[in-house]
C-alpha cells in the first residue's frame, strides 16, 4: 500500500505485484465476464485484507488447550458497514465480505448518464444506521468524474458519522479523486492504481472499460 503524495489519505496498491497482476487481467479486453467477476472478487478479498492492516487491534487473553496466552483481535473488523454501489461493486463486495464478515451491508443503485452532464440516477437506497464506532467502506470499482461517489457519500452522511469513511475502488482518475477530496476532505480512498485521465465520454484511460458491462454484460439501449 502506497500513499499518493497528491492528496491526503489516498492510497494505491501499485507496490503489490499480485494486485497489479489481477488489475492487468481486468484491463485486458480479452478477459471474459467470468474471469472479470472473479478478478473483482479477488481484489475485494485482497484489498480488504490490506485494509485490516490499517485497523485498530486489541490484545486478548485466551487459553490454548495447554495454557493461557495473549492473542490479537482486529477490533475495527467487528464494526464495519459496506456500502455496495450497484452494479459493478457486487463482485467486489463478495470478496470484501469474506474478510470483513461481520459487516452490515448497505446497497445503493447508481447509474451515470451520458456526457457532458453525467447525471446520476440513484433510486434504490438501503443503508443501515451508522455509529461512531463504525468503519464505513463504500465499494465502487470505478472513480471517474467522481459524481457517483459524491452523491453516494452525501446520502451515506445522512445515516450517521462513522469513525472512518473509506472509499474502496479498482481504478480512479485524478479528476474524480480531486472532486471527492474537495467535498469530503476526511474520506480515505484506496484503489489499485490511479490512472492518467478521462476521455470525453468520462471513461478512465487506460482504464478497463465499463466495469458493470464487463462484469454483467451490456444492457439493452446502452444504459
Ligand atoms: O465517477 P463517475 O463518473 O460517477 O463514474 C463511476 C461510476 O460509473 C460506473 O457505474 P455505471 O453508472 O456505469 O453503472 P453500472 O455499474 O450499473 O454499469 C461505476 O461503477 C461507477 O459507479
Ligand atoms: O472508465 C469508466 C468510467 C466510469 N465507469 C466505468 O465503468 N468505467
Ligand atoms: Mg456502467
Amino acid at each position: 500500500m502506497k500513499a499518493d503524495g497528491r492528496w491526503e489519505g489516498v492510497y494505491s496498491f501499485e507496490d503489490s505485484p499480485f494486485i497489479m497482476e489481477i488489475l492487468t487481467e481486468l484491463r485486458d479486453k480479452n478477459t471474459d465476464s467470468i474471469s472479470f467477476r472473479k478478478g473483482l472478487v479477488k481484489l475485494g478479498r485482497y484489498m480488504g485484507y490490506e485494509l485490516t492492516k490499517t485497523m485498530d487491534t486489541e490484545e486478548v487473553e485466551i487459553e490454548t488447550p495447554l495454557e493461557k496466552t495473549l492473542g490479537t483481535v482486529v477490533k475495527d473488523r467487528r464494526n464495519v458497514v459496506i456500502i455496495t454501489v450497484l452494479r459493478a461493486a457486487i463482485p467486489l463486495m463478495e470478496g470484501l465480505i469474506k474478510v470483513l464478515e461481520h459487516a452490515r451491508v448497505g446497497i445503493v443503485s447508481a447509474s451515470r448518464g451520458k456526457a457532458p452532464n453525467f447525471e446520476i440516477e440513484m433510486n434504490y437506497i438501503k443503508i443501515p444506521n451508522i455509529t461512531p464506532e463504525d468503519t464505513v467502506v463504500v465499494a465502487d470499482p470505478m472513480i471517474a468524474t467522481g459524481s457517483t461517489l459524491i452523491k453516494v457519500l452525501k446520502e451515506v452522511g445522512k445515516y450517521g458519522k462513522p469513525k472512518r469513511l473509506i472509499v474502496l475502488g479498482v481504478l480512479a482518475a485524478p479528476e474524480g479523486i480531486s472532486r471527492i477530496k474537495e467535498e469530503f476532505p476526511d474520506v480515505e480512498i484506496f484503489v489499485t492504481k490511479i490512472d492518467r485521465e478521462l476521455n470525453d465520454n468520462g471513461y478512465i484511460l487506460p482504464g478497463l472499460g465499463d466495469a458493470g458491462d464487463r462484469a454483467f454484460g451490456a444492457p439493452l439501449k446502452g444504459r
